[in-house]
């Protein structure tokens, strides 16, 4: 019988189209040949289509986790089955975590691939050792690219990187729908708690926190937002929702999301004032946006259950799901995005890495965007996948367009 990762995989694989696409033109052209990949993402199903896509355009994949918690260990089993070096494992210590990184480092990558800067971080601290095989990176998320530049304004970068969270064929998808579905599903599947009717609390409003605040209230909650950003809480007062700060949040909340990918949102200063049963679960990509290790300091009394800890403080109970660490993904339940979603911000990656395996070498340290054209080569793919027509501009709408002389 197939293993049940790779059934994972197979699974994921039929609702690709866009990176079936590429990887079909991969298998032909080989445009990886000869590079070694060096990979820190969180390895489960979508992934593994993502790993396979880049084996099949050449490249030698070497990969490890980006979290201590997302690894599905049978999807991990199955790429090694198929022949892929995967170091990652499900439950690592911190110690672990970083071996594991080790272990991708020691492949001497040419290209990298991050998910939150980790692999980056370790390359340009402690094994600078491989720098100067790497031509250059991909990176995948927000908080990843956060740190990117801050390195770059430190002028510590020293190799050219992707941003590929910031090109909107992955933040306009990924961001907002992948994480507003996939958090709420993990969150339900995790707790079983009925979403209509509870206080949702959904803190951070930019891409993530606007895709959990609608979902949320497409399911018939009461949701709250809390912002430092006076324009983004404005727009979310204008969307509807109700905007308040943490503190005052914290009283009326019974489910909280976090996702600013900022640390202490939810503290010492909060707990005290929350309501017993209160949910607590973070969707950014560090584990220190809830400050568990004040939880645990402070309770009488800890109950562990799959994937939700329950604190007991005066009396109360906080539960703190995935030990507040991605909820979509650290959850035993928590499958990551949707896979059509993964699809574009997978589709990005392949397409990004051909490119840095190209033209990496005449690319500047630091942050690049995705080329335009790319973006829109990767809409088309997936409008033509879903049969969807697009209109085009006539000579006269172009000539309009450019024009400064029509009037009324
Ligand atoms: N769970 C997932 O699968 C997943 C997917 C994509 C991104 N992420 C992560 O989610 C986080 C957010 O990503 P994004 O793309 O939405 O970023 P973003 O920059 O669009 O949004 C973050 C928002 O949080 C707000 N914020 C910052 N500090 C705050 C505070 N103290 N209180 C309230 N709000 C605050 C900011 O003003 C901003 O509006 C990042 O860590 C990113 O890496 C997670």
């Amino acid at each position: 019988m197939m293993h049940t990762g790779e059934q994972k995989i197979q699974w994921a694989a039929q609702y690709m189209p866009v990176l079936n696409a590429i990887r079909e033109r991969f298998e032909k052209e080989k445009p990886l040949a000869g590079q070694r990949i060096g990979m820190a993402l969180h390895v489960e199903a979508k992934t593994a289509c993502l790993v396979r896509t880049l084996a099949a355009g050449g490249a030698e994949v070497y990969i490890t986790g980006c979290n201590p918690l997302s690894t599905q260990d049978d999807v991990a089993d199955a790429l090694r089955e198929g022949g892929i070096a995967c170091y990652a494992k499900r439950g690592c210590n911190t110690e672990e975590y970083y071996a594991a990184i080790d272990k991708v480092l020691d492949a001497r990558p040419t290209l990298t691939i991050d998910d939150g800067m980790d692999l980056i971080n370790r390359v340009h601290i402690d094994r600078r050792d491989v720098l100067p095989e790497i031509i250059g990176a991909c990176e995948e998320t927000t908080t990843g690219i956060h740190r990117l530049r801050a390195m770059q304004a430190d002028g510590k970068l020293e190799f050219p990187v992707i941003a590929v969270n910031d090109t909107p064929m992955k933040h306009y998808f990924d961001n907002v729908h992948g994480t507003g579905e996939s958090v709420l599903a993990s969150i339900m599947l995790t707790t079983n708690v009925l979403l209509a009717g509870r206080h949702v609390v959904v803190a951070g409003y930019g891409y993530c926190g606007r895709g959990v605040a609608t979902k949320a209230r497409a399911l018939g909650a009461r949701v709250i937002v809390t912002e430092i950003d006076s324009r983004r809480a404005l727009q979310a007062h204008f969307d509807g929702f109700d905007v308040m700060s943490m503190v005052e949040a914290t009283k009326v909340g019974d489910l909280f999301v976090t996702t600013t990918g900022n640390c202490s949102i939810i503290t010492g200063r909060h707990f005290p004032l929350m309501k017993s049963g209160a949910i607590l679960s973070n969707a950014g990509h560090f584990n220190n946006e809830i400050d568990g290790i004040w939880l645990a300091e402070h309770a009488t009394a800890v109950e562990h259950r799959d994937g939700i800890d329950t604190y007991i403080i005066d009396g109360k109970k906080i539960h703190l799901l995935a030990e507040g660490r991605l909820v979509n993904l650290a959850t035993p339940k928590g499958m990551g995005h949707p896979i059509e979603v993964m699809d574009l911000s997978f589709a990005v990656q392949a397409l990004s890495v051909e490119y840095v395996a190209k033209f990496g070498r005449s690319l500047s340290a630091g942050v690049h965007d995705v080329p335009t054209e790319m973006d829109e080569y990767i809409a088309r793919l997936k409008l033509d996948a879903v049969g969807a027509t697009l209109d085009e501009l006539s000579a006269e709408q172009k000539e309009y367009m450019c024009s400064w002389n029509h009037g009324t």
